[in-house]
């Protein structure tokens, strides 16, 4: 019985180091199947047809070449990083210090080779009819580089970038007609608009700086205007909801972007924060998305998010398939539709502002385009300058810096048979700066080269592939030009531009070449800007305004309510002589001399109104919020009745009369800082006021704030902020109500009054219930005269979101 049990024991113990034996052979041979046999073979196939390359080492294929070279191409630049002359850089070929291995190979083996990353092994192509083939292969036996896709899943997840097969066809045929021209054309007046915080900005601080040249690092401004472009044209939501996703996405990507992404190592540390990151974007986006599907009403239009959104409702039944399609798909649009745009931008800036007579030709064509300095959908095609610009830019510094491919099959590019899992690479800016094809000028800036377009340019036309070319070619090529034409020309002709000493060139990857070096003002482009005489200021407004006007008289159904500028309108035709002269208004504008001044009646008291409505009434509310900043504890009672009044957060026009301490506020915001300064009159004859005889020709002046402040009016606490003399009016409140004058009183007051009044109450109320807010050590306190006395120089809160 004994004897049985061991030999059964020790049978067991046979089998099992045979099995083990057995595992751990089959696991070495798998192991050198694809780290040795398989590469091998591969090559084999490769070398059959000509191609060599570099000898691959055991496990880590040319890796440890790569690494060796890389560090001797950085040693190198380190130490002749000073030689370059003002704009010399521009002719530097950059690749050599970002790929030099790509370089140091082209030159030993020609412009196809192949190399090895472990168990990965590359075709380098850089022949332009090779390149042509691959990109035109529309066999879906060509897809992205899995192995990258990979590595990228935390920014792009599985879609439409980097996702293959039949289920890229199928988010590519959703997505595509998002992009297609008509569409775009539409979104022209969009991207002007996402142009105007820019503009202002910079306008501010030359302004703010005494009118000269400042300095201004303009690549965060430029990923604002394209990161806002994008998330209002494709999903309906404004930059700052967008602005964390934004910022977020680009923590990852700086993250996850390294060379050893290229080179195929794994990935070894970040991983936490990257995962952490990866869940935080992904549930930004769906927030964003769930509070679209709870909108009730309707959209007007249908943008991209909302056809994402229908198409995952229609294909996905489970939930987490469906979320998945949604938010790797919004952050692929995201992604590629603004960071590519803005780097280019920003590459165009710099190459404008080392050639300042082409800044000279796109101020001139604009000003022949667009003579009232507003870009609209016809007037963008005429701006070929900026077009030949903006092409030669992304020929010297394409963002995207790869064309790439996986075999996911074996597969024929042009005579070339590739075996299955080799991946393809072709770089883009080698292409577009070889002398060969772009003569020997190739590596300087010279624009018009693309006069009479991309095949006049060159010799190999399709080796001018800034976008790629094909089936995978970028969705948002239309998108992107019509982006970059409105920002560069609306920025040209608004400022003139040098390069700032302190610029340091350095593209560097990540992703997409990009100017490296973040801070400090590495990339800063020092500006002045062209003052604009004010005669043509207002040649300028008058006939926007009058476009405006004329739109609307165009405009063939009645309206449903009539508004100020329709009673203008009226008023206006009631006066012409003629009938037939009023009806000639009505179709095509009067064309007799009686145009002159009714023109003049219309534009000048659209102006007035646009004036008077706009600057005081947004002066008062910054000059409330300030105060309201100092003093929290009415920002406090404003809450209180707010949810008193509006307990669902929502005023309307009963609740406004209910709100008595925000009125206070803005009462006493008024009497201390009144935005109207001045009460002025003119004795156009010899007049009486009260005993006084003022003879014609005279102005008499009196000075509101000096009236609001006096402590014989307004008691010893005449220049402290406390609303709560307000409480039972204004006759209350002091010792001669009339004397405050916010508004004016008597005839000529103020007759925007009430409407500013209601205006204050709604944006103060509703900014004071949903955020808390101090004023920032930034704020500076001088109230500057313009018209209207404002915060000379803004006024900087640090705000809070209440829950
Ligand atoms: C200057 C700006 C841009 C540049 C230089 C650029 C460049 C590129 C390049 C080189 C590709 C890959 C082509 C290939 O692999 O053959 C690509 C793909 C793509 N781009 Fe762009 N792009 C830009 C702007 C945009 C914008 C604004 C959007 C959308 C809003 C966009 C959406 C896409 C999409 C969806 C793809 C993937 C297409 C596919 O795989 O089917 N791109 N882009």
């Amino acid at each position: 019985m004994k004897a049985e049990v061991f030999s059964s024991l020790d049978l067991d113990h046979h089998l099992l180091v045979h099995v083990g034996l057995l595992v751990i052979t089959i696991l070495a041979l798998y192991f050198l199947n694809i780290t040795w046999l398989k590469p091998q073979r591969v090559r084999w196939i490769l070398a059959r047809q000509g191609i060599r390359g570099p000898k691959p080492s055991f496990l880590y294929g040319n890796v440890p070449e790569m690494q060796k070279i890389q560090s001797a191409a950085t040693a190198m630049k380190g130490s002749s990083s000073t030689s370059s002359s003002y704009g010399d850089f521009v002719g530097d070929d950059y690749t050599c210090t970002l790929f030099p291995y790509f370089e140091q190979w082209r030159k030993q083996y020609g412009s196809t080779y192949t190399y090895s990353t472990g168990d990965k092994q590359h075709l380098y192509i850089n022949d332009p009819e090779l390149v042509k083939e691959m990109n035109q292969s529309i066999t879906l036996g060509l897809g992205k580089p899995s192995y990258i896709t990979k590595r990228l899943s935390p920014l792009l997840g599985n879609g439409i970038l980097r996702s293959n097969g039949h289920f890229w066809v199928h988010q590519r045929k959703i997505i595509a007609p998002e992009f297609f021209m008509d569409k775009v054309k539409g979104m022209v007046g969009l991207m002007s608009e996402s142009a105007v915080p820019l503009l202002r900005k910079w306008e501010a601080c030359i302004e703010s700086q005494g009118g000269g040249r400042v300095e201004i690092r303009v690549d965060d401004d430029l990923r604002a205007v394209s990161a806002d472009v994008i998330s209002r044209a494709c999903f309906g939501s404004s930059y700052t909801k967008g602005k964390e996703i934004f910022s977020k996405l680009r923590t990852l990507q700086k993250n996850i972007s390294s060379k050893g992404m290229l080179f195929g190592l794994p990935a070894f540390g970040q991983r936490k924060d990257v995962k952490s990151l990866e869940k935080e974007i992904d549930s930004l986006i769906w927030e964003t998305v769930c509070e679209r599907k709870c909108q009730e009403t309707p959209l007007l239009k249908k943008d991209l998010l909302q056809m994402i959104l229908e198409e995952a409702m229609d294909h996905f039944a489970s939930k987490e398939a469906s979320r998945h399609f949604i938010v790797d798909n919004c952050k692929n649009i995201y992604f590629a539709g603004h960071e590519s745009t803005s780097v280019a931008a920003s590459w165009c800036l710099m190459l404008l502002a080392l050639h300042p007579q082409w800044q000279t030709y796109i101020r001139d064509e604009m000003s022949e385009a667009c003579p009232n300095g507003l870009l609209d959908v016809d007037s963008l095609p005429k701006l070929k300058s900026v077009k030949m610009v903006i092409q030669e830019a992304m020929r010297l510094f394409p963002p995207a810096a790869f064309v790439s491919r996986e075999a996911l099959e074996r597969t024929k590019i042009g005579n070339l048979d590739v075996p299955k899992g080799v991946c393809i690479w072709s770089l883009i800016p080698t292409l577009h700066r070889d002398p060969d094809i772009w003569g020997p000028d190739a590596h300087e800036f010279r624009p018009e080269r693309f006069e009479n377009g991309v095949i006049k340019a060159c010799k190999a036309p399709q080796a001018y592939v800034p976008f790629g070319v094909g089936a995978r070619s970028c969705l948002g090529r239309n998108f992107a030009m019509a982006q970059l034409k409105v920002v560069i020309s609306l920025i040209t002709s608004r400022f003139s531009f040098s390069l700032s000493p302190n610029y340091r060139h350095s593209p560097a990857y990540r992703m997409v070449v990009q100017p490296g070096h973040d801070r400090p003002n590495i990339h800063p482009v020092a500006l002045h800007r062209q003052r604009k005489d004010v005669k043509s200021l207002e040649k300028e407004i008058d006939s926007l305004i009058w476009e405006t006007v004329c739109e609307r008289k165009c405009q063939e159904t009645p309206l449903l309510k009539k508004d100020l500028l329709q009673m203008i309108l009226e008023e206006a035709m009631d006066h012409f002589a003629s009938k037939e002269a009023s009806r000639h208004f009505i179709v095509k504008g009067a064309p007799t001399k009686e145009k002159s001044w009714i023109r003049a009646l219309i534009v000048d008291n659209c102006k007035n109104i646009y004036f008077v409505g706009h600057e005081s009434t947004s002066v008062a509310a910054s000059w409330c919020l300030m105060l309201l900043a100092l003093h929290p504890q009415w920002q406090t009672q404003i809450r209180d009745e707010m949810s008193e009044a509006c307990p669902n957060g929502l005023l309307d026009v009963d609740s406004l009369s209910k709100l008595k301490s925000v009125k206070m506020g803005i009462q006493e915001a008024m009497r201390l800082f009144p935005p109207a300064v001045l009460v002025s009159r003119e004795a156009l004859e010899r007049t009486k006021i009260g005993n006084l005889d003022v003879p014609k020709g005279v102005c008499i002046w009196s000075l509101i704030p000096t009236l609001h402040r006096d402590p014989d009016i307004w008691g010893p606490d005449a220049h402290e902020f406390r609303p709560e003399r307000f409480e039972n009016g204004v006759i209350k409140a002091c010792k001669a109500p009339q004397a405050y004058v916010p508004f004016g009183v008597g005839a000529r007051s103020c007759l925007g009054r009430n409407f500013a009044m209601a205006q204050l109450k709604v944006v103060i109320s509703l900014v004071t219930s949903r955020f808390s807010f101090s004023l920032s050590p930034n704020y500076r306190h001088s109230p500057a005269y313009r018209m209207v006395v404002q915060p000379g120089h803004g006024v900087n809160i640090l705000i809070e979101k209440l829950q």
